[in-house]
C-alpha cells in the first residue's frame, strides 16, 4: 500500500517537472548510471526554502553530490536528508570556515540565503541585510567554484543578481551565461492562477513571465498563454495583479512567519533541474530567468532563456505583446532600472 502511494507520488513529481517548464523541457528519461557526476551546493540550506529544496535536490537523479551550507543548522539537515535512498552523497557544512569546501567543484550553486519579508515590507526592504550576505557568498564562489552556474533566489533578486555580476567582474571571473535570477516561482504562480481561471488542466499550461521579480516588475504574458482561453480583459488584469502580488499573498497569510518557502523550493528545484539538464546536453531546455540581457534597454531582464552546456545558450525575445502588456513593460522599466543600479552601486562601494 505504502509502496504504491510512494510510486504514484514519484510519478506525479516527474510529470510536474516535465510540464512546468515555461516552454519545452527535454523529455528523455535517464538512469543515474548514465549521468555525469554533478555537484550542487545550496547556500542557506537550513532555512525555510533551503530545507525543502535540499530534499527536492536529493530526489533529483542528476545530482551526484549535494553540499548543504548555512551559518547554522546544516549538520542536522544534512544528516536527515542523507538517509533518503537516492543517488547523491550529502554533506553538511557550517560556518564561513567550511564555505570553501562546500563550494569546491560545484556545477550549480543555489542561493536562498538571507532574510525573508514580513507583512508590510517590500522586497527592497531586505536589501540592507541581504546585499551583504549575497556579496560575501559571491566572493567565495569567485574563489572556489568560478565556473559554477549560480541560481540566485535571495531577494531583492532585481538587485542581488547585479550585485553578484559586479562581484564576479571584480574577481575577473564574470560570465553572463552563468548567472541567473530565479523567477520560476512567478511562472509557477502564473500557470496555477491561469489554469484556475481558464478551467484547463494545469499540467498543460505554459505562461512566460518577463521583467523582474518584485511587484509591477513581474510581467506575466497571458496573451501568450497556452492553451488559449480568450479570457476577457478584466480577468487578464486580475490574473496579472494576482501574479505580481503572489509573494505578498503568502507573506500576509504567514502573518510574520516568513514568505513562500515550499512553493519556492519547488520552483527552485525545477530551475536547478533545468540548469543540470542544460549542462548535460539535453536539447531545448527553456525557462524564464532574470539574466544579463539585450532584450530591452535594461542591462538585466527576465525572459525565456535557452539553457545549454555553458549555461545561457540564448536569451529569447519577448514575442508579440498585447497593448496591456506593452503598457506594463514601459511602466516596470524605471523601477527595475533603479533596483539594478542600486545593486551595482552597492557592490562597487
Ligand atoms: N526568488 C524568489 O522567487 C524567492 C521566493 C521566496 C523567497 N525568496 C527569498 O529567499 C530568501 C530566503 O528565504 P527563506 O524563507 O528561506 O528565509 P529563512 O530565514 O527561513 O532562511 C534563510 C537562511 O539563510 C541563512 N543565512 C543567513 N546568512 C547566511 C550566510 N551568510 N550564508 C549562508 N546562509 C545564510 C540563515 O541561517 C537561514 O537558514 C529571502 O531573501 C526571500 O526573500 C525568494
Ligand atoms: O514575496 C517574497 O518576499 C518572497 C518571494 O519573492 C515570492 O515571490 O514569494
Amino acid at each position: 500500500m505504502k509502496a504504491t502511494m510512494l510510486r504514484s507520488a514519484g510519478a506525479a513529481l516527474k510529470r510536474a517537472s516535465r510540464s512546468t517548464s515555461s516552454c519545452h523541457l527535454g523529455r528523455r528519461s535517464y538512469s543515474s548510471e548514465s549521468q555525469p557526476e554533478r555537484k550542487v551546493a545550496i547556500l542557506g540550506a537550513a532555512g525555510g526554502i533551503g530545507q525543502p529544496l535540499s530534499l527536492l535536490m536529493k530526489l533529483n537523479p542528476l545530482v551526484s553530490s549535494l553540499s548543504l551550507y548555512d551559518i547554522a543548522g546544516t549538520p542536522g539537515v544534512a544528516a536527515d536528508v542523507s538517509h533518503v535512498n537516492t543517488r547523491s552523497q550529502v554533506k553538511g557544512f557550517v560556518g564561513e570556515e567550511q564555505l570553501g569546501e562546500a563550494l569546491e567543484g560545484s556545477d550549480v550553486v543555489i542561493i536562498p540565503a538571507g532574510v525573508p519579508r514580513k507583512p508590510g515590507m517590500t522586497r527592497d526592504d531586505l536589501f540592507n541585510i541581504n546585499a551583504g550576505i549575497v556579496k560575501s557568498l559571491c566572493v567565495a564562489i569567485s574563489k572556489y567554484c568560478p565556473s559554477a552556474l549560480v541560481n540566485m533566489i535571495s531577494n531583492p533578486v532585481n538587485s542581488t543578481v547585479p550585485i553578484a555580476a559586479e562581484v564576479f567582474k571584480k574577481a575577473g571571473i564574470y560570465d553572463e551565461k552563468r548567472l541567473f535570477g530565479v523567477t520560476t516561482l512567478d511562472v509557477v504562480r502564473a500557470k496555477t492562477f491561469y489554469a484556475g481561471k481558464a478551467n484547463v488542466p494545469v499540467e498543460n499550461v505554459n505562461v512566460p513571465v518577463v521583467g523582474g521579480h518584485a511587484g509591477i516588475t513581474i510581467l506575466p504574458l497571458f496573451s501568450q498563454a497556452t492553451p488559449k482561453a480568450n479570457l476577457p480583459n478584466d480577468e487578464i488584469k486580475a490574473l496579472t495583479k494576482r501574479t505580481q502580488d503572489g509573494g505578498t499573498e503568502v507573506v500576509e497569510a504567514k502573518a510574520g512567519k516568513g514568505s513562500a518557502t515550499l512553493s519556492m523550493a519547488y520552483a527552485g528545484a525545477l530551475f536547478a533541474d533545468a540548469c543540470l539538464k542544460g549542462l548535460n546536453g539535453v536539447p531545448d531546455v527553456v525557462e524564464c530567468s532574470f539574466v544579463q540581457s539585450t532584450v530591452t534597454e535594461l542591462p538585466f531582464f527576465a525572459s525565456k532563456v535557452r539553457l545549454g552546456k555553458n549555461g545561457v545558450e540564448e536569451v529569447l525575445g519577448l514575442g508579440a505583446l498585447s497593448d496591456f502588456e506593452k503598457e506594463g513593460l514601459e511602466s516596470l522599466k524605471p523601477e527595475l532600472l533603479a533596483s539594478i543600479q542600486k545593486g551595482i552601486k552597492f557592490a562597487n562601494q
